[in-house]
């Protein structure tokens, strides 16, 4: 198959409207919302040299295995050109034993390991199913959607739009950029292994095809470079959309072992297409690429403060451990009022064109009811926990907010803590209209119960999207490709 010169590939952030914490458990589920704000990756082949000492052209798997740690001369070079500096040149290392191909950082700076574990693992998949080491040197660019991160002088100033298109230019380094938290990491991990796969192995309309193969490799690289195994539900909905997640069994990942290590690409192989393997993959996507109903919309509001995730999530296991009756009730309850909020967000969007019409007008009563519902038992959670899932602060951002004409209701989402809430409203710009009129003088009034303080109260422009990777055109990229 010849190799394409460019391709370009976007993946979704995400909203865990409900399931936070249940969802790391098998036996529950989380209802996931992809985000219209993306990651988008372009690879652009630059050259094709052949490898030091090798002969260019196929090569035996077997006799892969036994090759050296060879170097070759080509180079991937990955940009981040919204943010200073953000520049990773690697060159190609593969390794002995089978242990794969792994990408080492040749310049100066700050280590990206989202980046790096990415191609290791997507060029590991691809030499050993392709069965060719020769990649050629390859430029990478990431642009992220402006909503992923806070805003700085330099994206509210004039020149942020200078370059063209939906991108801002940040004007600072990227670890000095703050989060929102709608996952930039599994968006940006699924479209960079999505986009280096497509680009040698597959056709842009396999991606449908290849979707439970990318979904695989992805949550594999998102695990070994957060060096943790989460629920998951981020990569799943960066793929898939909009969903009803149950996370697959952490097993799964357990033996593949470390990149380079002897035999990784045998093992990363398995994983990827689930065959040989003791431990199939079992996570569940219902409902993927699932709408909001009509007259609905999704909206965040970032508070300007963010949440330690690792550690509210170890105190709540903990609490949950040492709790097991109390917390088996809640987790029951919860997961109860979850469904049916599902189920009447779904019947809602594929009701019959009476019930459609019905529902743009309609009140939203019982999502009203299991809104309100989830925040009770969420700060139930929080109080017997002693983590501020629900803190105080949010707890009085969120009855505002909720009292407003046209919202139906709002949770803090995911782990929860001093970060975005997330509200379903009316699908109407006055209910936008009042919302900013309510942050732009917002202060907190309350004494949180946790010591913890919310920052400026600021209305993200991103709206629920539903889809998950997909192709692009390349024209919205203009102005920012080398
Ligand atoms: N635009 C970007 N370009 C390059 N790397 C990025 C970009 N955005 C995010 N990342 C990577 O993702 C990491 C942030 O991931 P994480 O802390 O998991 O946050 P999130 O909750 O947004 O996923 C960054 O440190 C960086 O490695
Ligand atoms: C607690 C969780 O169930 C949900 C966390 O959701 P967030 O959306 O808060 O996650 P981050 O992107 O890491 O900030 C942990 C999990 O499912 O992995």
């Amino acid at each position: 198959m010849s190799t394409p010169t460019i391709t370009a590939l976007s993946a979704p952030g995400k909203v865990l409207l409900t399931g936070g914490y249940l969802v790391l458990d098998r036996n529950y589920t989380g209802t996931v919302i992809a985000l219209d704000a993306r990651i988008h990756v372009v690879v652009q082949q630059l050259k094709k040299t052949h490898r030091r000492g090798v002969s260019s052209g196929s090569i035996d798997n077997a006799n892969a295995a036994a090759e050296d740690t060879e170097e070759s001369d080509d180079t991937i070079v990955v940009r981040s050109p919204q943010f200073v500096g953000a520049v990773w040149k690697y060159r190609i290392q593969r390794c002995t034993a089978g242990g794969g191909v792994k990408v080492v950082q040749k310049n100066e700076g700050p280590q990206n390991s989202f980046v790096e574990t990415s191609l290791s693992y997507a060029l590991t998949y691809i030499s050993y199913v392709a069965d060719s080491k020769d990649f050629g040197s390859l430029s990478l660019t990431i642009l992220a959607d402006n909503d992923y991160y806070s805003e700085t002088a330099a994206s509210r100033g004039p020149g942020a739009q200078a370059r063209g298109g939906r991108f801002v230019n940040f004007g600072v380094p990227l670890f000095e950029a703050h989060k929102t938290g709608l996952g930039s990491s599994a968006a940006l991990v699924t479209a960079l292994v999505s986009a280096l796969v497509i680009h040698r192995t597959m056709q842009p309309e396999d991606l449908g095809l290849g979707r439970d193969k990318l979904h695989n490799l992805a949550q594999a690289a998102h695990c070994a470079a957060q060096g943790k195994v989460g629920s998951g539900f981020d990569v799943a909905t960066a793929v898939y959309g909009s969903c009803l997640y149950r996370r697959f069994s952490p097993a799964i990942l357990e033996s593949l072992g470390d990149a380079g290590s002897p035999g990784f690409e045998e093992r990363l192989f398995s994983v990827v297409e689930n065959i040989k393997s003791e431990h199939p993959w079992d996570a569940e996507c219902v409902d993927f690429g699932m709408q909001l109903p009509r007259g609905m919309q999704l909206v965040l509001a970032d508070v300007d403060c963010g949440s330690q995730t690792p550690s509210m999530v170890r105190k709540v296991l903990e609490w949950r451990k040492n709790n097991q009756k109390e917390a088996d009730l809640l987790w029951t309850n919860l997961q109860n009022n979850n469904e049916k909020l599902r189920q009447e967000l779904k019947q809602l969007a594929h009701g019959s064109q009476e019930e459609l019409t019905a529902a743009a007008t309609r009140d939203f009563d019982t999502v009203r009811t299991c809104l309100e519902r989830a925040r009770e038992y969420i700060r139930t959670m929080t109080a017997q926990s002693g983590v501020p899932i629900e803190p105080r602060v949010q707890t009085e951002l969120l009855d505002a907010a909720s009292a407003i004409e046209g919202v139906i209701g709002g949770v803090v989402p995911g782990a929860g803590g001093y970060d975005a809430i997330a509200l379903l409203i009316r699908d109407d710009p006055a209910v936008i209209a009042r919302l900013n009129s309510l942050f732009e003088t917002w202060t907190s009034g309350v004494e949180d119960d946790f010591g913890g303080k919310i920052g400026k109260v600021r209305l993200l422009g991103v709206r629920h999207g539903s889809e998950g990777v997909k192709n692009q055109d390349l024209e919205q990229y203009r102005g920012w490709l080398e």
